[in-house]
């Protein structure tokens, strides 16, 4: 089952092309990692494909009316602000907005996602605080929490483990991994290579607004990949604890 499909996507800003002939599609189960060099490209393509900027050519996703996007995909935005000073409890109930009519209050389904929710990314102790007075971490996992109550399809994540301590860096990525092996899927864009290799069932590498590679994380992350498009070497190992990359010098 496809969840997104993109067919030969451009987006043209300010005269400046920033994506070409971007074709992908993600399927059930799929956690996707986007990566790519500052300025590849990758928040500008899921943009695009939630229709949140002008583009040449097809997804699947901007294409549907307002209301069944917002059913079929969660968006969390690199920008972290939240704008107004209400509860964590408030921020993570806004996910469930394109179940509710016009004035209308939660039900028990929305209570329980609002609910299951806040468990899956830990912030129990969290619920009543006031959410602008947060850190920059902890507001990060209200807005995936927030993305995980409205309980769609599909995720669309950019940099969600940004800024975050390692614990819950690592707890947000096998989160994600679960979601996708409950055949959920996520399109998540991430610079800590380490993580994509780690979890994601496939790596999809924007170089220079076009897809340079994509596959298997180890497929992807070869020698000279990683020379041409990030400019560095790594040591990239299968260990009895799973695949370990580490980033290790800058090539001159
Ligand atoms: N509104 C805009 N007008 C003009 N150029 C833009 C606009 N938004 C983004 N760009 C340009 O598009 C390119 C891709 O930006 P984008 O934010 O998609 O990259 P990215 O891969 O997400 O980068 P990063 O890893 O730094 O977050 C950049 O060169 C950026 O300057």
């Amino acid at each position: 089952m496809t969840r997104l499909s993109l067919d030969h996507l451009s987006v043209t800003l300010r005269g400046r092309t920033i994506l070409r002939d971007i074709s992908l599609d993600l399927g059930a189960g799929e956690f996707v990692g986007l990566i790519g060099p500052n300025g590849a490209g990758k928040t500008t393509l899921m943009r695009a494909s939630l229709g949140l900027v002008p583009f040449d050519g097809q997804s699947s996703l901007a294409a549907l009316p307002a209301t069944d996007r917002a059913r079929a995909a969660a968006w969390m935005p690199q920008t972290r602000e939240i704008a107004w000073p209400v509860s964590v409890e408030t921020v993570i109930a806004l996910g469930r907005v394109p179940y509710l009519g016009a004035g209308q209050r939660l039900s028990e389904t929305d209570r329980a996602a609002v609910e299951g929710a806040i468990a899956r990314m830990g912030l129990e102790t969290l619920r009543g605080r006031t959410a602008t007075r947060l850190s920059g971490g902890e507001q990060a996992r209200v807005l995936i929490a927030r993305a995980l109550a409205q309980e769609t399809p599909l995720i669309l994540a950019d940099e969600p483990v940004a800024g975050l301590d390692p614990a819950h860096q690592i707890a947000t990525m096998q989160l994600f991994a679960d979601l996708a092996r409950q055949g959920r899927s996520l399109l998540v864009s991430l610079h800590d290579l380490g993580l994509a290799v780690r979890h994601c069932t496939r790596l999809v590498l924007l170089s220079g607004g076009r897809i340079a590679a994509e596959g298997r994380p180890a497929d992807v992350l070869t020698p000279e990949t990683l020379r041409t498009h990030f400019g560095i070497t790594a040591h990239f190992a299968q260990t009895p604890d799973g695949p370990v990359f580490q980033p290790l010098a800058v090539v001159p």
